[in-house]
C-alpha cells in the first residue's frame, strides 16, 4: 500500500518511520510520503490560510494550495494506475466526519493507495471537498467527538489502524483476531506470569490446561466487559441493565 500524508507539519510523521511501522516500510509492505502543503503556497510567506468567508473567529485554509498538492499527487497515480482502476481515496480527520472504526481500518486496509489531508485552523475550504469529491473519492474521517488543532495526530492513529491490517505487518495475524472491536465486543482481561503478583492471583481457570474452560472463561469476559463499558456494541441502551 502507498500512503501520501499532506499537512503543514512534516515532522509529526517522522514517527512512521519507528518500529512497526518501520518495520513494514522496510519489508516493502508500505510505502509512505509526507508532502509539506506549504511547497505548493508561492507567496513570500507561504500562506495557506486566510479569514473566513462571512466572518467569525480563526482562519480557513485557503483552496489554491490543496489543489495544486492534491492535484500533484492525483497526477503521479495517474502514471502508475492502470485504465479503469480506482481513484485513490482521499482521507481528511475532521471533527465532522463519519466515525472512524474498525471497521473502517480494515476496508482502508484493502485500498491500493491512500491520501491523508491534515487539516488545522477552522478547517478547509469546503470548495476542496467539493472538487476531490466530484473528481474521486473524498472521506472525512472522524476519531470521535472531540477538536484537536489539526489532522496530524489523527492520520497517525488511523495509519497505525490500518497499516496493522495489511497482510504481513503484524508477526502473528492470530493476534489480530480476537482484539477488541474485532468480533464486535471488547477484549477479555489478559494475565501474564508471575502466578501472583502482590497477593493477586492470575484466575486459576487460566492455569487449569483445560482450552475449553478458558475459551469460555474468556467469552463470559468480553461479554460482561462491554455490557459493563460499551453497552452500545450490543445495541442495548446505556445505563440499562441487559434484559
Ligand atoms: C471539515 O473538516 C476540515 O476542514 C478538517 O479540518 C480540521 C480542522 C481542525 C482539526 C482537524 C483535525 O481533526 C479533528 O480535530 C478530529 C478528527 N477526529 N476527531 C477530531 C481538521
Amino acid at each position: 500500500m502507498r500512503i501520501d500524508v499532506v499537512t503543514i507539519f512534516p515532522a509529526y510523521f517522522d514517527a512512521l518511520e519507528i518500529s512497526l511501522l518501520g518495520r513494514a516500510r522496510q519489508r516493502g509492505l508500505l510505502e509512505t510520503h509526507v508532502h509539506d502543503l506549504r511547497e505548493a503556497a508561492h507567496d513570500r510567506h507561504r500562506t495557506v490560510d486566510d479569514t473566513p468567508a462571512g466572518g467569525g473567529a480563526g482562519m480557513v485554509m485557503k483552496p489554491e494550495p490543496w489543489g495544486e498538492a492534491l492535484d500533484g499527487l492525483l497526477g503521479a497515480a495517474g502514471e502508475e494506475r492502470e485504465p479503469g482502476e480506482t481513484e485513490p481515496l482521499i482521507v481528511f480527520p475532521s471533527p465532522s466526519g463519519e466515525r472512524f472504526t474498525q471497521e473502517t481500518a480494515r476496508e482502508l486496509a484493502a485500498e491500493r493507495r491512500l491520501i491523508f489531508g491534515c487539516g488545522r485552523y477552522e478547517g478547509i475550504d469546503q470548495r476542496v471537498f467539493d472538487e476531490y469529491g466530484e473528481r474521486g473519492r473524498v472521506r472525512l474521517l472522524s476519531l470521535g467527538d472531540y477538536v484537536l488543532n489539526g489532522g496530524e495526530v489523527a492520520v497517525l492513529a488511523m495509519v497505525e489502524a490500518i497499516a496493522r491490517l495489511i497482510p504481513g505487518v503484524v508477526g502473528n495475524p492470530e493476534s489480530l483476531v480476537e482484539e477488541s472491536h474485532e468480533q464486535g465486543l471488547l477484549e477479555y482481561p489478559v494475565y501474564t506470569k508471575p502466578a501472583v503478583w502482590r497477593g493477586r492471583e492470575v484466575p486459576p481457570v487460566l492455569l487449569g490446561g483445560d482450552h475449553g474452560a478458558v475459551e469460555a472463561w474468556r467469552r463470559e469476559q468480553s461479554l460482561e466487559r462491554t455490557r459493563r463499558v460499551r453497552p452500545d456494541l450490543l445495541g442495548l441502551q446505556a445505563g440499562r441493565a441487559a434484559e
